[in-house]
């Protein structure tokens, strides 16, 4: 049990921290892997109501590719993926939108003004904020490629005092079309340099990265994710969230992690303490590192 002095000494411990912050926008990207118990889901609300609070400005893209799956196997539409990104034909492009724009966009979107927040749900179609064209190609039937981001809708949201909460949907440039599934990680990567994020934080189901004995690998950079990668280390879903990683730290966001989304109250625990926890991005030249390179990179 802590004393009053406690607490409050807890109190000030924070407050380097929402000086860093204050002012500054976080995007989370919280994957369907981490929205489990409604336990989980009460907490991860409590947090971002906690950030909002504070005067840090939150932005969440989510995920729900589990959810899909479920309802794609029930409809018996079959669904398959390519180095973590769905290939989505026309029917499968419907239960994708119906899931993330309809259902889970919705119940997050809700849980947080019941917790007091001002949170907007919307996809990138409203207003055609996220624009596509189709992935390699059409290699991956309507799954798309980012063209680009309206940043300046999204910030005009932040401004009015709203917390947006984004399916990761896009809209194309041709009429009468369905839209485009977009990885969620991969929006949420965008998003954050088009909005000029300071950090982006990514909720999943696991600790972090890890290698090939289990072990938890507290840093990366760009070299390490390639070689990983064409090891067959960092596989399946976590290779667009590795990519998205490295493509926002090069793309003007200062900081990206992968936390673990299972932990109650991973959020504050990633930006309130000094350690951080699960894995963090660097770039070796990035001016803006306030971190010690050696020590991480030989950790
Ligand atoms: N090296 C790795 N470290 C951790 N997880 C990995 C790694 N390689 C592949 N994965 C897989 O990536 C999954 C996370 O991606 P995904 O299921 O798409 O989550 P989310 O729904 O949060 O986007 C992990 O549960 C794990 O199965
Ligand atoms: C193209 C593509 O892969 N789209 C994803 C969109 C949802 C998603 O990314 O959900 P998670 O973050 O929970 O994995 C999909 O259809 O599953």
């Amino acid at each position: 049990m802590q004393t009053k002095h406690q607490k409050v000494q807890t109190l000030l411990d924070a407050i380097p921290y929402i000086k860093k912050f204050f002012g500054k926008i976080i995007v989370i990207k919280y994957g369907g892997s981490a929205q489990t118990s409604p336990d989980l889901k009460e907490k991860f609300a409590q947090d971002i109501v906690f950030l909002s609070l504070l005067g840090i400005k939150p932005v969440i893209v989510h995920g729900g590719g589990s959810r899909i799956t479920e309802l794609l196997t029930k409809l018996e539409i079959p669904s398959s993926f390519v180095d973590g990104h769905r290939v989505t034909c026309e029917e499968s492009m419907r239960v994708v939108e119906m899931v993330l724009s309809g259902e889970i966009n919705k119940n997050i979107t809700s849980l947080l003004n019941h917790h007091g927040a001002k949170a907007i749900g919307i996809s990138g179609k409203d207003s055609a904020i996220i624009n596509a064209i189709p992935k390699d190609g059409g290699r991956f039937g309507y799954t798309g490629e980012i063209t680009k981001v309206k940043g300046e809708m999204i910030k005009n949201l932040i401004k009015e005092g709203f917390i947006p909460v984004i399916a990761p949907i896009a809209d194309s440039a041709e009429p009468n079309h369905p839209g485009f599934n977009i990885n969620a990680d991969v929006a949420a990567c965008e998003i954050a340099a088009a909005i000029g994020a300071q950090k982006v934080l990514f909720l999943t189901d696991t600790i972090g990265v890890l290698d090939k004995n289990g072990k938890l690998i507290t840093s990366l950079d760009k070299e390490s994710v390639e070689a990983y990668k064409n090891d067959g280390t960092i596989a399946g879903g976590m290779i667009p969230k590795v990519d998205s990683c490295i493509d926002a730290i090069y793309n003007g966001v200062n900081k990206a992690h992968i936390i673990d989304g299972r932990v109650e109250h991973s959020i504050l625990l990633e930006l309130f303490t000094s350690d951080g926890i699960g894995t963090q991005f660097v770039r070796r030249d990035n001016p803006n590192n306030d971190i010690d390179m050696d020590k991480l990179l030989n950790d």
